[in-house]
């Protein structure tokens, strides 16, 4: 059995994952921490894995404090950096633990990442429109951060140069924020959970990859995969796919 906590238990994502936790066969739930819980080998109560969807202000900072408090840790929450990563990175290697970062478990979206860095080189134009429930606190969203990185570094490697667009005037943004010199629309509207669109654009010619979460629990399978993997790579792993072999 896998002992696991969760971080963020209280939350839209966390308490799914309580759920999932519960009814995986191979798991059992030992720790539920939420604000203004602390983080401590005490808490924690044996987990062997630490699963955090918190809030971007404080994962970093969980993070760090489960890796002190010896677990492994699988983290779903956004708002990383490079600087952060890094970060993380030297305290797993040094406490010889594994941490995995990952923007999106949903297997449809990590798919839709990778088809979308595939097709990068073939089209003059790319946009990432990613579209969320407005509850959610930051934009754009992960996933769509790290699409538009793939886009760029793919874009880069096959020595594309920039993406036509005779815009002159926009005051007002509407051409969406810039990654890496990917356009990324962020869109926030009641019903929806999160949905993201990758277009792709040649002359006289249009590819569309889209995936949508309907429900929370589209991310289970993979919150899951990565509770088990976990232990088998240490140091820091970014990105659910590394676990998929693509
Ligand atoms: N990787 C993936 O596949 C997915 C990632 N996400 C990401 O997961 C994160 C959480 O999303 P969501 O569940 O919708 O957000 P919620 O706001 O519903 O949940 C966050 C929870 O974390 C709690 N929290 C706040 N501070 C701390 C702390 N210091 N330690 C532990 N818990 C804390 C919040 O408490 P309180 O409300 O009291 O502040 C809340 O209960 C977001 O970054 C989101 O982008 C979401 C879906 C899928
Ligand atoms: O906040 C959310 O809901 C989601 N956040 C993640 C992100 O920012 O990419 C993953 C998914 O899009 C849902």
């Amino acid at each position: 059995m896998i002992a696991v906590a969760v971080t963020g238990a209280k939350g839209r994502m966390g308490s799914t994952v309580v759920d999932a936790v519960t009814a995986a066969p191979d798991m059992e739930l030992v720790a539920e921490l939420d604000a203004g819980d602390a983080i401590s080998a005490e808490t924690l109560k044996g987990a062997r894995v630490a699963v955090d969807f918190s809030v971007p202000s404080v994962t970093e900072s969980n993070v760090h404090a489960l890796l002190d408090a010896g677990v492994d840790v699988v983290v779903g929450t956004t708002g990383w950096t490079e600087e952060s990563y890094a970060r993380v990175r030297s305290h797993a290697e040094e406490s010889g633990r594994s941490v995995l970062i990952a923007p999106n478990f949903a297997i449809g979206a990590v798919l839709a990442m990778r088809f979308a860095a595939l097709a990068a080189p073939y089209f003059e134009s790319a946009e990432v429109i990613e579209m969320h429930h407005p509850n959610k606190v930051d934009a754009p969203s992960g996933t769509a951060a790290a699409t538009a990185r793939g886009i760029a570094a793919a874009r880069g490697e096959a020595g594309l140069g920039p993406m036509p667009d005779a815009t002159e005037s926009d005051p007002e943004g509407t051409r969406g924020g810039r990654i890496d010199g990917v356009p990324v629309h962020a869109v926030r509207l009641r019903g929806l959970t999160a949905s993201e669109e990758i277009l792709l654009g040649n002359p006289g010619e249009q590819l569309v990859i889209r995936t949508d979460s309907f429900d929370r629990i589209s991310f289970m399978p993979g919150v899951l995969l990565a509770i088990r993997g976990i232990a088998e790579r240490p140091g820091l792993t970014i990105g659910l796919d590394a676990l998929m072999d693509l």
